[in-house]
């Protein structure tokens, strides 16, 4: 009797929005058939039979929470959303794509007191939260979900701590970069169970994506 390998179908995360694009082209790079209906379709799974794989579109700030929780074996996650979830999965791949960095900044009449703690505005409480513990400094956080660049022009904080891409919503909002906190690229991320139950599989992503990225195959 013959012995069939069956091979597991593995599910991945993919963030909709801005890295959605260039992590379905790495993909592709990598060989992985994907169907068509990517680009276009509004359905939130996508099953990739001659892949192997189901694809689950999350909103970028949740794809940790999926893998953590197993639903989805492996992700795409900005290294942003990384460190202000803090949720338990490996990042085994920097992934290059979607680069950016995160930053504090603040009106050019920004003047630090040092007897009243700072408000910092920002969509990262916990990541800014680390920031400022780590250089010494009290400050007073003010979760935002966007348009983070409104809060010092209106007075609901007097800096900010947010992504900047081309610096051309701080230069527009009339903001100064103050300083920068750390570079932002995507990850990829996997499910510490997962990452043994389905070793075969994840470890084969992970080397031919990692050739594309590494090498330029296919680009
Ligand atoms: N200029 C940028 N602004 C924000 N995120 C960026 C930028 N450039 C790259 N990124 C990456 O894209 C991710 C956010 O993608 P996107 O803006 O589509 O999602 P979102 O923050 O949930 O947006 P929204 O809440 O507007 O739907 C970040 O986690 C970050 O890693
Ligand atoms: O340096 P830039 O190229 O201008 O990009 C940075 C801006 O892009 C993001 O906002 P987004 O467009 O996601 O809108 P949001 O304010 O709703 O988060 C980010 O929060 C900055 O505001």
């Amino acid at each position: 009797m013959t012995k069939e390998i069956t091979r597991e179908i593995l599910t991945v995360a993919m963030p909709k929005g801005r890295i959605f694009d260039e992590a379905v082209a790495l993909l592709r790079r990598a060989n992985y058939p994907l169907p068509p209906e990517f680009e276009k379709s509004r359905k939130l799974i996508i099953d990739s039979p001659d892949a192997g794989m189901r694809f689950i579109l999350a909103k970028p700030m949740d794809v940790p929470t999926y893998v953590e929780h197993g639903v989805a074996d492996v992700g795409v996650a900005g290294k942003d959303v990384l460190l202000e979830e803090k949720r338990d999965v490996y990042e085994v791949l920097d992934l290059k794509i979607s680069p950016c960095y995160m930053a504090v900044a603040a009106l050019p009449t920004y003047n630090p007191k040092a007897d009243i703690a700072s408000k910092i505005a920002t969509k990262y409480p916990n990541l800014a939260s680390t920031y400022f513990r780590e250089q010494g400094e009290q400050v007073e956080i003010i979760k935002l979900n966007g348009s983070i660049e409104l809060a010092p022009i209106v007075g609901l904080a007097d800096r900010i701590v947010d992504i900047v891409s081309t610096g051309r919503t701080l230069k527009e909002n009339g903001l100064i970069e103050l300083e920068t906190m750390m570079p932002i690229t995507s990850r990829f991320v996997v499910n510490p169970v997962s990452y043994r139950m389905k070793s075969l599989q994840i470890d084969e992503m992970v080397e031919r994506i990692s050739a594309v990225v590494e090498g330029g195959e296919g680009s």
